[in-house]
């Protein structure tokens, strides 16, 4: 398992060893050891899938205190661009976006630390979006920043996005009383 860190402190790319020979190939998906010695913590209690078709983009979600998430994401179907957004108010790189290929032939992942916005596009249909979170799912604590908002400056890599109507009202980072 090796990993890759970003200006953006706190971020990891997780790129796993994987195993192939005649059958097909094996990779660890996670190992609380081996992601402890790189600095990646969290008790993870709940696990997501998602399926999405080309151009769909969902997000940029986090959730607030004390219900905050890290959220260790990968794709294990298709690709998708995964986006973070520093939103942690003291961050030298507050408003800064970090964007990763997730691509299930390469099998890596990325370790998103609580204080992110975080989204995702997905590049092909039928991509499945797997996440690991240390925080269940709290409905009343969720929160959001635009996707498309122009300070961010994203670039998505799709035409013609699929957004959810609750994803297409979210705030600019402008408007954006950030809870971290
Ligand atoms: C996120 C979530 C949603 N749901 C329900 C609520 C809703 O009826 C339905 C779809 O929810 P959403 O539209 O919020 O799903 P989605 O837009 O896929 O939300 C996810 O987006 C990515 C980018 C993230 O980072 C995740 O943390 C999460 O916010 O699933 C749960 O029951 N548990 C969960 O943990």
């Amino acid at each position: 398992m090796e990993f890759r860190y970003f200006a953006i402190q706190g971020v990891v790319e997780i790129l796993p060893r994987v195993f192939g020979d005649a059958r097909g190939a094996f990779f660890e998906s996670f190992s609380a050891q081996k992601m402890t010695e790189a600095g990646i913590v969290g008790e993870w209690v709940q696990d997501n899938q998602s399926r999405s078709d080309r151009g769909v983009v969902r997000g940029l979600h986090f959730q607030k205190p004390p219900y905050t998430q890290a959220k260790l994401v990968r794709v294990a179907q298709g690709r998708a661009l995964d986006v973070i957004v520093d939103i942690r108010r003291d961050s030298p790189t507050y408003g800064q976006h970090l964007m990763v290929e997730l691509d299930s032939e390469r099998y890596n992942m990325l370790y998103v630390p609580p204080g992110f916005a975080h989204g995702f596009t997905a590049l092909e249909d039928n991509t499945l979006f797997l996440y690991k979170c240390t925080n269940y799912y709290a409905p009343q604590s969720e929160g959001g920043l635009l996707w498309n908002d122009p300070t961010l400056g994203i670039q998505w890599g799709v035409e013609n996005p699929t957004v959810s109507a609750k994803d297409q009202i979210l705030p600019t980072l402008a408007e954006l009383d950030s809870p971290f």
